[in-house]
């Protein structure tokens, strides 16, 4: 079953501005699909769409079989988690605990679950000692991981996140996406935008190219060593795809787009040239 169906959606702002034309894409269950492309191609409003945050102008979106409508909101936001680019448009109660605990409370939890699930959640991103803390005292990526365990503790089959890598040092980066793989091994469906090729070639299994509001194209990770399309993405090929590139022996096959591919094709070849050896 698809977790996201997006059939045919269209969606203007109110100052005439055409964000997004005509995207049809399925999201199967359990994908990692990274969502990429060009400041301003419409990421955000796609993904502001997914848990019924706006209202397409035209077309449907369905989350678990269940088209989107305004009577089905509250089910949609508890089925779709979205983690916003800056926490601080996110996370604003008075103490850590207090903010995680909301949605839950909101979902008229018993207060045994509420303690379960938001030990839990807090649990999961390494901020249950910060519970007492004011959000305002914690660090950007701290912050951040408070978004997510906000979201976790709605405990969504669907988890949006817009950049998530965004103003992270290295050592938050490798965190959040180690958070990721936690996510996935819990069955979650996620689906992120991201400017970072390197990230998206070694996490994603799903990859979706957008530009000026339209689906440029979709497939795995190795899109991302497709250097027309990464060209008219106004991206950069990954890391491990240039390195390969300069070799002349690896620069016309199939280039790897991180370090599984890389040691992958380097093995095939060791082989390739050993094989008389034995
Ligand atoms: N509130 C708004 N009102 C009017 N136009 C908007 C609004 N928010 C975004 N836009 C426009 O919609 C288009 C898509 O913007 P969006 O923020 O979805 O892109 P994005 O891919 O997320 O960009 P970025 O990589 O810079 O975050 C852009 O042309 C942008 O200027």
């Amino acid at each position: 079953m698809d977790a996201i169906k997006i059939k045919n959606v269209t969606y203007q702002y109110e100052n005439g501005i055409k964000a997004l034309t005509d995207i049809t894409l399925n999201i199967p269950v359990g994908a990692k699909v990274a969502l990429l492309g060009p400041n301003g191609a419409g990421k955000s409003t796609l993904l502001h769409h997914l848990n019924g945050l706006k209202e397409p102008s035209e077309g449907i979106i369905s989350i678990l079989g269940n088209p989107i409508t305004r009577k089905n909101a509250r089910f949609i936001r508890q089925q779709v988690g979205l983690v916003f680019q800056d926490p601080d448009d996110q996370v604003f109660s008075g103490t850590v605990w207090d903010d995680v605990t909301f949605g839950p409370r909101n979902l008229q939890m018993s207060e045994e679950e509420v303690q379960e699930i938001c030990t839990a959640a807090l649990g999961n991103v390494g901020m249950l000692e910060y519970k007492e803390r004011a959000p305002y005292h914690l660090s950007y990526g701290q912050k951040k991981r408070v978004a997510i365990a906000g979201i976790l503790a709605m405990r969504p089959d669907i988890v949006l996140l817009d950049e998530p890598m965004a103003f992270l040092d290295p050592a938050g980066q490798d965190e959040i996406t180690g958070l990721l793989q936690g996510l996935h091994y819990m069955g979650k469906t996620i689906l992120l935008s991201t400017h970072d090729v390197n990230f998206a070639a070694s996490w994603a299994d799903m990859v979706v190219l957008l530009k000026d509001g339209k689906i440029l194209a979709v497939g795995s990770n190795q899109l991302l060593a497709d250097e027309e399309f990464i060209r008219i993405a106004n991206l950069h090929l990954p890391i491990i795809a240039r390195t390969f590139k300069m070799v002349p022996e690896f620069s016309s096959s199939k280039l790897p787009i991180n370090e599984q591919e890389a040691f992958r094709l380097l093995f095939k070849r060791f082989n390739e040239n050993n094989k008389y050896q034995y």
